[in-house]
């Protein structure tokens, strides 16, 4: 186990673990002293203090300058497997990154990696090994949990997968009524949704994707607004259309209602029998896949060893885009995922990108004190990737303790959001110029997947797009000072406006092209980015307990809802403010009968 020292106390542990018994509101004296000298962070070690000291040089510095150091420029670039990372822009010396390095051997980073790798239960409140790497695993790779190699699983998921998205794409697996199911509408919410939405929208425009699609739809269904379920099934006839259901649990309210409003969709049109042609799922409980009236056998099961936000590679991607790809472009995806996995598992730490990447925002974070990031495809196409990245990130790293349960005395976690370039310079730039520093992240595509020249133009409208993505890293950077704006002869009283101090960190990262082979490898990349800043921060990235508060808030809410409704019972039991806001909904909607027939959305 990492930072496990068998000396005395150290005085940020002892503050935070009498921090911790106050929240429990014990008396500090009933700590288990053999608990006290077992659990350290990582902000008492040496090398978080040597960084912490670091940042006074830091300051010190500017982007203008460290950017004119072409040795310095030249070791912050690294290519692997045609990706290329530049974070020379990076608010940081090579000293930083050396201690960084120490940062992450004092974190046993390494070991932490292959921990996860050897499927050992690092989420340990679930009590689970995090696998994710093994949905994307070459069929003749060992990767045990609990003694047991699950490769051979994944690919028997797999090539069902494959098997039954053919047949459907082939026409031999019909609808009820003998038509060929050529929509899809795949419901989830969280990580049953936003990486197949992610990948879906980022292969939408690579040509040889785009010809596997031609004829058909996919479409997602995530929010329980009843305004979704209209969207969705606007134009769809249920005779053609396909429904899968995904979620991890099968107890999701909102996916498990959706699930229930498309089935009475399916069954009102086509007769209670059309479910089992018509309703697939994706599921770890499939007990609860029967119970809901889908044939297990038309299930395509996952692991409790994948997180929902790290599921995208399991069925929960791979089916509905195979349904609408083909599993041949799906499968190059996994491959260049898996690509990084190896990556990321053996290359040192100077070479690895996701660990690089990883040890940068911990920097940025925790020692510089720019706790969001900017994430800024110049991609159209990867126009969902920062709503992915966003649960990925927010939902593994937004804790407040640490793996041992102890209150950080830092922040960890990030707070993520991002826009296409170059929309987000027409949107919240002026914030990351003028405003606060804010770390980005630069994703340019060498190449367009739809390329556009018109004649007499000064360039492609890719190399347009491009211009942007190489200069606003620089304007970032080196921003523009008064002498340079009194040189233009730019107004007194403007000066002060025109004014750009510069020195606001990001990094570029340059990918050969957007193919599914790119789009596996740039997820993998974050991944497990996410991953690394966990591991150092000393917390456990695969856990979500705070998601749960608000979810148990509403199931009272409901029931009162139902009660007020048909026996019209007087809200009860809540603070003033919501009893306030319920009434008024109620009384507001009073209206709506009791119990109404059952009304499907008609757009
Ligand atoms: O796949 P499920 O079990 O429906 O869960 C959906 C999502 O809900 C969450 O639990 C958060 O509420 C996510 O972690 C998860 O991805």
């Amino acid at each position: 186990m990492p930072f496990r020292p068998s000396h005395s106390l150290l005085d940020c542990e002892l503050l935070n673990l009498a921090s911790a018994f106050c929240q429990l509101q014990l008396p500090f004296f009933f700590i288990p002293l053999v608990e006290m000298a077992s659990t350290t962070l990582i902000c008492d070690t040496q090398p978080w203090k040597d960084l912490k000291a670091h940042t006074e040089d830091i300051k010190k510095t500017h982007l203008r300058d460290l950017m004119n150091d072409k040795e310095r420029c030249e070791s912050m670039m690294v290519e692997f497997d045609g990706m290329f990372l530049d974070y020379s822009r990076q608010c940081a010396t090579l000293e930083t990154i050396d201690k960084l390095y120490k940062l992450a051997e004092a974190a046993s980073l390494k070991q932490q990696i292959n921990r996860m790798y050897s499927g050992e239960h690092i989420n340990s409140t679930e009590n689970r090994s995090v696998l994710h790497v093994a949905l994307r695993a070459p069929r003749d790779a060992v990767i045990n949990s609990d003694g047991k190699n699950v490769v051979p699983d994944v690919w028997n998921v797999l090539d069902k997968i494959k098997d039954f998205s053919e047949k459907v794409r082939n026409g031999s697996w019909v609808g009820a009524t003998g038509k060929p199911l050529k929509d899809v509408i795949a419901i989830g919410i969280g990580g049953s949704f936003l990486g197949p939405l992610f990948v879906h929208a980022a292969l939408q425009t690579d040509p040889e994707a785009v010809e596997f699609a031609k004829g058909r739809q996919l479409r997602f269904l995530a929010n329980v607004d009843p305004i979704d379920v209209a969207r969705n099934i606007a134009g769809l006839n249920p005779e053609t259309t396909l429904v899968v259901v995904v979620s991890k649990t099968f107890t999701t309210a909102e996916t498990m209602l959706n699930a229930r409003t498309l089935r009475e969709w399916i069954s009102s049109a086509l007769g209670p029998s059309a479910v089992a042609k018509h309703m697939v799922a994706v599921s770890t409980n499939l007990t609860l896949v029967e119970k809901f009236g889908i044939d297990p056998n038309n299930a395509f099961a996952f692991w409790d060893w994948v997180g929902g936000r790290y599921s995208v590679c399991s069925a929960v991607g791979v089916l509905p885009l195979s349904l609408q790809y083909g599993f041949s472009i799906v499968e190059k995806f996994l491959k260049g995922a898996s690509s990084i996995d190896e990556h990321f598992r053996s290359a040192p730490f100077e070479k690895n990108i996701p660990v690089l990447l990883g040890l940068l925002s911990v920097w940025n974070v925790s020692f510089l004190g720019y706790p969001a990031r900017a994430i800024l495809p110049y991609s159209q196409a990867l126009e969902k990737f920062a709503p992915h990245i966003q649960q990925v990130s927010m939902e593994s790293n937004g804790k407040g303790v640490s793996i041992d349960g102890v209150p950080l005395p830092y922040e960890a976690g990030e707070i993520d959001f991002g826009e296409p370039g170059t929309n987000g310079q027409h949107s919240f730039y002026q914030l990351i110029h003028q405003g606060r520093v804010i770390p980005c992240d630069f994703i340019g595509i060498v190449k367009s997947q739809q390329p556009v020249y018109l004649k007499g133009e000064v360039v492609s409208n890719h190399d347009e797009l491009m211009s942007n993505f190489f200069a606003q890293p620089d304007a970032l950077a080196y921003g523009k000072t008064a002498e340079q704006l009194l040189k233009e002869n730019v107004s007194q009283h403007l000066i002060p406006h025109k004014t750009f101090s510069g020195n606001r960190p990001s990094l570029s990262l340059l990918l050969p092209s957007l193919n599914a082979y790119n789009i596996g490898q740039l997820l993998a990349s974050y991944e497990h980015r996410v991953t690394v800043e966990g591991f150092v921060w000393g917390i456990n990235s695969f856990d979500q307990w705070g998601v749960e508060l608000g979810k148990s808030l509403a199931t009272q809410v409901r029931k009162q809802l139902n009660a007020s409704r048909t026996k019209s019972e007087p809200v009860e039991g809540f603070n003033f403010s919501t009893t306030t806001l319920l009434t008024r909904y109620l009384q507001a909607s009073s209206d709506i009968p009791a119990e109404p027939p059952t009304l499907l959305p008609r757009i």
